[in-house]
């Protein structure tokens, strides 16, 4: 085997924005490979992979699948209504699981679940509500000409972090601001094994992916293109 390219910084973890926390090299190469099997099941027909259409005619460059609510644009469903019709796949225990501790890795205990408004006094201790419980993943998948342009995720009821995992190719996934599509914005590189969480004050944030870099994939991932999971609460 190959040993492991040696970076000469090694990533750090970092927060992009209040809220929005990078980590890299999150998932392990075990944890990728069995993310990416499970993935080529939930892509396969019925409710499948597909092509998306947005309601201007046009379609996304990025095929996905959707587990647990069926996302289209621009609202959720059951079924896929945009396509075959079939019952959305259920969203597995282990995903949630994931979203939890993800969520708990990159904000800290306890993030996600505040009471929001909740009085700051000394005789409230702002008891924490469970933690909500992810229940859609979306799933989506570049080819080396796919993009996804400056878009919020707005679709969801609850206002819990998404979590977003990333396998094969390196991307710039470029995080901006709550207010426009333009600037300020700070453009991240994405590699395979990466965690983006983004919550609170940056959960309506634009963002998108201007570029995948074909080839940069692990090799032993065997994996062409890149596969990115958001997990979400819908509050549905
Ligand atoms: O592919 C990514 O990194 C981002 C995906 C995304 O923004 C979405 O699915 O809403
Ligand atoms: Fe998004």
């Amino acid at each position: 085997m190959e040993p492991e390219p040696i970076e000469l910084f090694p990533r750090e973890r970092k927060q992009i924005a209040p809220g929005a926390v990078h980590v890299p090299d999150w998932l392990d190469a075990a944890h990728q490979r069995e993310l990416l099997r499970a993935c080529r099941e939930w892509a396969r027909p019925p409710a499948g992979l597909r092509t998306v259409r947005t309601p201007g005619g046009g379609t996304m460059t990025a095929r996905q699948v959707c587990l647990g609510w069926h996302w289209y644009p621009y609202a959720y469903a059951r079924t896929v209504v945009d396509g075959d019709g079939s019952p959305v796949k259920p969203f597995p225990d282990r995903l949630r699981e994931l979203g939890r501790r993800a969520v708990r890795d990159a904000l800290g205990e306890g993030a996600g679940q505040e009471r929001p408004g909740a009085p700051v006094s000394p005789y409230d201790t702002n008891i924490a509500e469970p933690a909500p419980a992810y229940d859609i993943a979306l799933i989506n998948f570049y080819d080396a000409d796919a993009r996804m342009g400056m878009h919020r995720d707005s679709d969801e009821k609850s206002d819990a972090p998404v979590v977003s995992l990333s396998l094969g190719d390196t991307c710039v996934f470029r995080f901006g601001n709550t207010e426009s599509r333009g600037r300020p914005y700070t453009d991240v590189e994405l590699r395979s094994g990466d965690l983006f969480v983004f919550g609170g004050p940056s959960r309506l944030a634009y963002h998108g992916v201007p570029k995948v870099q074909p080839g940069t994939a692990p090799p032993e991932l065997g994996l062409t293109g890149r596969l990115n999971i958001t997990l979400r609460v819908s509050g549905l």
